[in-house]
């Protein structure tokens, strides 16, 4: 079974899609389930080397044809000189982004700015300048890969506060550009692609074990997920956050007798 062949590969024919960071990772496979369902894609990032080697592997898989184009999604600048290249896209999907694991207490100014930077700001700045086109041209999609947030994310606070920024963008835009405009969120769970491994060096930690699908999943997941919220299939559906993290949100079922037995009634909370 092809992974990435989920569609018919007539669903996005006549298309336009671009991606952000789609020479890597998550962005590489939601690339390929475009290119596979018939979109023109683009991929678009810092690194040339690496989104011609990965438009070159994903023709080989769907015989489409894949253009890189280069962008800093922080620098409005290059995006601004993106969207005047490929400013007649139908779909855009912001998957650039990133952070480093840090306890929030040790954060310095400069790497939560950075880290504020590069997820909210770089994605907005994406956003409002193809949304615009969009808003202009009649209409488009839009899918922003962001995490589960919504319960907190330990470790990656500066990261876990900019998604939720982005969640909340989204549910907004949906209202006001939404005659036009769709625009949704992807929220995956852990995914190890070589970034993850290079950052969070013990790969699979404890949370798998609560997970209700207790194991990471597979890019194409997510790749999945995202065609399927660009896609006319899901016409219906915007402002929504699609969680694709195997129940990692809903772990911590409520117990019918919590660990320990039932405190002593009217006991105060021994918190300040
Ligand atoms: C549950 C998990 C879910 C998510 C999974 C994934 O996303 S998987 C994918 C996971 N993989 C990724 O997300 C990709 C990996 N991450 C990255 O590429 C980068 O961390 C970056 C793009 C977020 C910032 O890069 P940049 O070149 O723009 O940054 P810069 O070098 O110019 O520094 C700016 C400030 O940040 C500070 N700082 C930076 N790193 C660290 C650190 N490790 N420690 C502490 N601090 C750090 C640095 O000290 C400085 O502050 P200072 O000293 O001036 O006060
Ligand atoms: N893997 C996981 O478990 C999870 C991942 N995510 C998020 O999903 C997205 C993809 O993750 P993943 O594939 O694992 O990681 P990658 O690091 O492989 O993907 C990030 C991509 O974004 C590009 N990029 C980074 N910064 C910029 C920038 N400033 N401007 C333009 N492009 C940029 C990178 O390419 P280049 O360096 O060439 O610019 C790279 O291709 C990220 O936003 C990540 O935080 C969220 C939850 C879980």
């Amino acid at each position: 079974m092809n992974e990435f062949a989920m569609y018919a590969s007539d669903l996005l024919d006549g298309r336009k899609a671009l991606v952000t960071g789609g020479g890597t990772g998550i962005g590489k496979a939601i690339a390929t389930g475009l290119s596979m369902a018939g979109a023109d894609v683009v991929i678009a990032a810092r690194r040339a080397e690496v989104l011609d080697e990965t438009a070159a592997e994903i023709t080989a898989m769907s015989g489409r044809p894949v253009t890189t184009d280069l962008v800093d999604i922080r620098d409005l600048d290059t995006v601004t000189a993106l969207a005047q290249r490929q400013g007649d896209i139908d779909i855009l999907i912001n998957n650039a982004g990133g952070q480093f694991p840090q306890k929030a207490r040790d954060f310095s100014p400069n790497g939560w700015r950075t880290v504020i930077d590069l997820n909210l700001n770089g994605t907005w700045n994406m956003v409002q300048a193809f949304g615009n086109i969009m808003l202009d041209a009649g209409g488009g999609s839009i899918c922003n890969i962001v995490a589960t947030v919504g319960r907190g994310i330990p470790g990656i606070a500066h990261s876990a506060s900019a998604r939720a920024g982005v969640v909340e963008l989204s549910k907004t835009l949906a209202y006001e550009w939404g005659p036009k405009v769709r625009i949704n969120c992807v929220a995956p769970g852990q995914f190890r692609t070589d970034a993850y491994d290079n950052t969070y060096e013990e790969g699979v930690g404890d949370g798998f074990v609560e997970q209700p699908l207790p194991h990471v999943g597979h890019v194409s997941d997510i790749a999945n997920a995202a065609v399927f919220l660009v896609s006319p299939t899901a016409r219906f559906i915007t402002g929504e956050t699609l969680y694709v993290d195997g129940g990692l949100t809903v772990q911590g079922p409520m117990s019918a007798l919590p660990p320990g037995g039932f405190p002593e009634r009217n006991e105060p909370s021994p918190h300040r």
